[in-house]
């Protein structure tokens, strides 16, 4: 099933930040937003993820088919890397977590308390919990910041077995991953281009 975005308008904090923009995804590839900062690919991504209502267009092939990975890794400090892990695949319906703690280099830290990982642990945990929802489509701010380059490489690898089983990513990264196979939406505000007018627009 694709990913579909029509038309879409998003905003933050009431305040209109994208319009007219336009993608299909589909399983098996990738998406990289691109734009600077305050483009607006947070508030597009936490759209797509269902965290806020976009302001016009339509999103089709979301909702529950979606895992949603933000700046804040929303871990739970007081349980060990292996936990945490358990607990997201029981809520996700899902069960063994091997795959994800080799995928991430976790297996040596699986009984750390998460609250005493390195900031860029942390981030592989972040994105390991990505690998046991099950989900399809990966939705993925900044997914590599914090990572050194040997984590980046693991992380595009674990995209690539995600994309290869069927599955899909939209992410914003400012950093090349080395995927060949993505494809990349540049984001721009249309608050940034006066003397455009909105509806010329298109931001594909
Ligand atoms: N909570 C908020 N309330 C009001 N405005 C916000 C809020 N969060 C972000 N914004 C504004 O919304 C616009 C889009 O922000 P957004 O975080 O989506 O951009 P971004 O492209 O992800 O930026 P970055 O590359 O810096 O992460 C910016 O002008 C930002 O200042």
């Amino acid at each position: 099933m694709d990913l579909i975005a029509t038309d879409l308008g998003v905003a933050r904090g009431g305040v209109p930040v994208l319009e007219g923009v336009g993608f299909v995804l589909r399983p098996g590839r990738a998406l990289v937003l691109r734009g600077p900062n305050g483009a607006g690919k947070t508030t597009l991504l936490r759209t797509v993820a269902g965290l806020q209502p976009p302001l016009s267009g339509r999103i089709e092939g979301a909702g529950e088919r979606v895992a949603y990975a933000a700046h804040s890794d929303g871990l739970k400090a007081m349980l060990t890397v292996a936990e945490n892990l358990r607990f997201w695949a029981r809520v996700f319906g899902t069960s063994g977590i091997g795959a994800a703690l080799e995928g991430f280099d976790l297996t040596g830290l699986s009984d750390r308390l998460a609250g005493t990982l390195s900031a860029g642990q942390k981030r592989r945990l972040g994105l390991a919990r990505m690998a046991v929802t099950g989900r399809p489509v990966w939705v993925l701010d900044e997914p590599t910041v914090s990572l050194d380059a040997g984590s980046v490489t693991l992380f595009a690898e674990a995209v690539r077995r995600h994309l290869a089983a069927g599955g899909s990513a939209l992410m914003a990264t400012h950093i090349d991953l080395g995927l060949a196979e993505a494809a990349v939406l540049d984001v721009a505000p249309f608050r940034a281009r006066p003397g455009v007018a909105a509806e010329d627009e298109a931001f594909l």
